[in-house]
């Protein structure tokens, strides 16, 4: 069962976790020199940039009524030096983060994506594809701005707020502590108003993944779509999860912009308030104008880096939600895995035991019911049976896709789970019903599983399945580009290079899940030949719902209910006149039909 679906939102809210962020930081650990000079160059940029109303003061306060050029002209030099320092040292805090910040989300991407390669079955069968891919594209990208940016600016936001406090307070205590008061209800009102959004960008963010996951799906089936003429109905569904997408930005923006309006309103009042109440004192001997145009300056910078803290407050707990998203994904243990004891399964000779295997998928549903069978090296099993009998899952298992709940699987006498996966599956070739091609020219298809074989062993491969006709008539022949999935391939010339696929990687035991089943019967005829010389001194699974294909099998399972009920040659189930009987006589009145 999906655990999610593409309309249903994921949990995106949770506590901020200190072992997540120390995870994030070990990221960051790297580049730690790096980082540390950034520090530097903003302390220095904000120092540089503090010092500008303090300048001021002095040349109100000091230089223009004593009339001291000298001094005013070099308060505006060390004004101007300031400003280039500021710019410089911003200009390289800037680069640095931004490559710091980028390796280290080029990291986090690379191990997701690794990680996912190595996920059972089991985890794809139970998720939408579109929001694994936003777990790798979009909240990786959305942790993109608190590294390159939000833990250095905290720092120097910190330090700017000490510093304007020192200067203020230098200036003048009384005014100081009169601004200040104030704080804490601007505290309280950013808060709110920072926890209100962070909100709405995680919302915002639970349907983007929804529509990422909408559109994936829709792509994937529009040739479904297109001849159920669903496009109306398909259109409603968009148009639905692309407005709560929707709704939800404008809920996150008139939020975010509700709070620079309040700040800029605070500022306002304060630096009012502060005029009045320093302009009423400057005649008793209290503060002097300059003192009062640095004061305010300072108030105007006080509130910048105080709202810079909420949010980075807010960023780390929004990051935290997609942390702990892309680290649940990281920590995914595999269903099945090679065990730390396993050994290396040596070049078999294919022998496939199955002893007393019980099987379920997650549903808990019991799939398989104690299946037992030996096969000989070199034997050519068919499974035949109703849909959803189990037939595929008899040959997932061979190959370790899933873990058996009860019994074992041998092969040449070894349990397949005392022995490292890649040793099992690299002696494993599958073909698919629908074959997989990925995009590159059909030369990288056929190499897909042994990327050593030179281009004469891919062409003999294509040669033996017939294949190779086919090929030499495409413009490039074996160097025409096919794209993802193959959709210019016609879905028997897929299968014919998914045989060269299998034949090419010499696999020990052969599995064809209705592979034969998009070939024509002209093809097929051609194709006998090839799969003669594909079965030959290997053990192979056919599972084909067109017997004409596996008549010549050394033996025919039927399978009904996850039980292997008849079993035999092709003569000897037909003498028994049972199940297989029936069915090979249904579709011989079905062909006759026809
Ligand atoms: N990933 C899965 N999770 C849960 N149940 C599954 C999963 N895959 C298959 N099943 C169920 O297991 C049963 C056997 O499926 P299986 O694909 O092995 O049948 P089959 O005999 O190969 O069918 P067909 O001939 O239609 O391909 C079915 O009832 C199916 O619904």
């Amino acid at each position: 069962m999906a655990r999610n679906k593409f309309d249903v939102d994921e949990e995106l809210e949770s506590p901020f976790r200190l072992v997540h962020f120390k995870r994030l930081l070990g990221y960051v650990k790297p580049y730690k020199k790096l980082m540390a000079l950034t520090v530097f160059l903003m302390l220095v940029a904000s120092f540089a940039n503090l010092i500008g109303p303090y300048l001021i003061k002095q040349a109100i306060d000091e230089e223009i009524p004593s009339g001291n050029t000298g001094g005013i002209v070099m308060l505006a030099g060390i004004y101007f030096i300031a400003v280039i320092v500021t710019g410089v040292c911003m200009k390289y805090r800037i680069r640095i983060m931004a490559r710091i910040g980028q390796s280290v989300i080029q990291h986090i991407r690379k191990d997701l994506f690794t990680h996912l390669q190595k996920l059972s079955f089991s985890y794809y069968d139970n998720r939408p594809h579109g929001k694994i891919l936003a777990r790798v594209v979009n909240y990786v990208n959305s942790l993109s701005d608190l590294l390159s940016n939000g833990i250095i600016n905290l720092i120097t936001d910190l330090f700017s707020i000490a510093v304007i406090v020192g200067f203020m307070l230098y200036i003048d205590v009384q005014l100081t502590i009169m601004t200040l008061a104030g704080l804490p209800v601007l505290a309280i009102i950013v808060f709110l108003l920072k926890n209100a959004q962070r909100r709405g960008w995680q919302r915002l963010s639970n349907k983007q993944s929804n529509l990422n996951a909408y559109i994936h799906e829709s792509i994937n089936g529009i040739k479904i779509t297109q001849s159920f003429v669903r496009e109306e109905e398909n259109k409603k569904i968009f148009r639905g999860v692309s407005d709560s997408y929707r709704s939800s930005w404008m809920k996150a923006v008139r939020i975010q912009f509700l709070l620079s309006p309040s700040i800029d309103n605070i500022s306002v009042l304060t630096v009012s308030f502060i005029y009045v109440v320093g302009i009423a004192s400057i005649g008793d001997g209290g503060v002097t104008a300059g003192a009062l145009i640095a004061f305010t300056g300072y108030i105007w910078m006080f509130w910048a880096p105080l709202a810079n803290v909420g949010n980075f407050y807010n960023a780390i707990i929004t990051a935290m939600a997609y942390l702990e998203r892309i680290f649940e994904t990281i920590d995914e243990k595999p269903t099945v895995k090679s065990d730390p004891h396993a050994a290396i399964l040596l070049p078999i000779k294919g022998k496939v035991e199955f002893d007393d295997v019980v099987f379920e998928y997650e549903t808990e549903e019991r799939i398989l019911d104690h299946i037992n069978f030996k096969v000989n090296p070199g034997d050519t099993i068919a499974l035949v049976g109703a849909t959803g009998s189990g037939k595929t899952t008899i040959v997932n298992l061979i190959s370790r896709f899933y873990d058996v709940k009860n019994g074992q699987i041998k092969i040449d006498g070894t349990d397949i789970k005392t022995v490292t996966l890649p040793s099992l599956r690299e002696q494993m070739g599958i073909m698919l019903q629908d074959p997989f091609i990925f995009s590159g020219t059909i030369m990288d298809n056929i190499r897909y599983g042994r990327l050593d074989a030179t281009d004469e062993e891919v062409i003999r491969a294509a040669k033996a399945v017939q294949a190779h006709d086919f090929i030499d008539d495409l413009e490039d022949g074996y160097f025409t580009e096919v794209n993802e999935r193959g959709t210019r391939l016609s879905s028997g010339q897929r299968q014919l290079i998914s045989f060269a696929r299998a034949l090419l990687a010499d696999p020990k035991i052969l599995i064809l899940d209705e592979a034969t089943s998009s070939i024509d019967t002209e093809t097929e005829l051609a194709l006998q030949k090839g799969l003669e010389s594909l079965l030959s001194g290997r053990t192979s699974f056919i599972i084909a719902h067109r017997l004409s294909t596996i008549k010549n099998a050394t033996k025919i399972f039927y399978i009904e209910n996850g039980r292997i009920i008849e079993k035999g040659t092709h003569n000897e189930l037909m003498e028994k006149k049972g199940h297989y009987w029936k069915l090979s006589n249904s579709q011989g009145h079905s062909i006759e039909a026809g």
